[in-house]
């Protein structure tokens, strides 16, 4: 499963999309009404409600997944997290830049043995740079962060790259942040991702699915266009078709 985006990736393979339903029944109906989906993203919301069972389900479906959990803790913590979740052999797997150069390095270090002795290949850790929920405003006046989200999250990716993590989750705004000082393969996934049929909802640094590919994108998670429209695989077919 350890892999690098192939160039003949094509749209569909290259969209992530998140179950972020709060039970396994409901994950599994998603799952059913999406068979074009390759790419599952199971974050807190299901993992924390339903447990492991859907990430056996999803690889038992041939699906590659993205364990997206944003651990964010002491190295110790996030050595032990990170190589409990590597034995479940998922995909992608987050913890947050900002917990530190430490803390990431033993991240990756403890994911990549434990998937090992698991018989998995390692997962990618991706580093959260800033949530695509926060703007300027938010980091300037709630967080007292001097930088602009274009400067910090370069600083954060720039982190992540040093600390040996294989790539980051940014909003599509920063893709050409992350690129001017990490080069590929250093996997850049965004979220913030909507067409302009889709409202935003809480994302605030977004980009549409045609514009974050053409900006650098190796992977986009877009949730909501998707799994909220009335027709789930209508509106999955027509991002592919704007990509296309
Ligand atoms: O790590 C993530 O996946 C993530 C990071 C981030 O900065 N912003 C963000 O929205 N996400 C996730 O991406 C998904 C976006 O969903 P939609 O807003 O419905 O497209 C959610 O599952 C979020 O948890």
């Amino acid at each position: 499963m350890l892999f690098a985006k192939s160039p003949g990736d094509s749209p569909d393979r290259r969209i992530i999309v998140p179950l972020d339903v709060p039970t396994l029944a409901q994950a599994k109906a998603l799952v059913d009404q999406l068979p074009q989906v390759s790419f599952w993203k199971v974050g807190l919301e299901l993992f924390v409600s339903g447990g492991a069972p859907i990430l056996a389900e999803l690889r038992q479906r041939g699906a590659r997944i993205f364990l997206d959990l944003k651990f964010h803790d002491i190295p110790n913590t996030m050595a032990g997290a990170c190589a409990a979740a590597a034995t479940y052999g998922v995909d992608f797997l987050t913890v947050h830049a900002s917990a530190g150069r430490d803390a990431l390095t033993a991240a990756q270090a403890a994911a990549t043995t434990a998937a090992q002795t698991a018989g998995h290949p390692s997962p990618h850790i991706l580093a959260v740079t800033l949530l695509t929920s926060l703007n300027s405003r938010h980091l300037a006046f709630d967080l007292k962060v001097s930088l602009d989200p274009w400067d910090y999250v370069q600083q954060m990716a720039m982190l992540a790259l040093d600390s040996g993590v294989a790539g980051v989750v940014c909003s599509p705004q920063e893709i050409a942040a992350v690129r001017q000082v990490c080069p590929v393969p250093f996997q850049i996934v965004c979220p913030g991702v909507r067409p302009d049929w889709a409202t935003a909802g809480d994302q605030q640094r977004t980009l549409t699915p045609a514009a974050a590919i053409a900006a650098g994108a190796d992977y986009l998670v877009i949730g909501r266009p998707i799994t909220q429209a009335a027709d789930p695989a209508a509106a999955f077919a027509r991002i592919c078709d704007e990509l296309n």
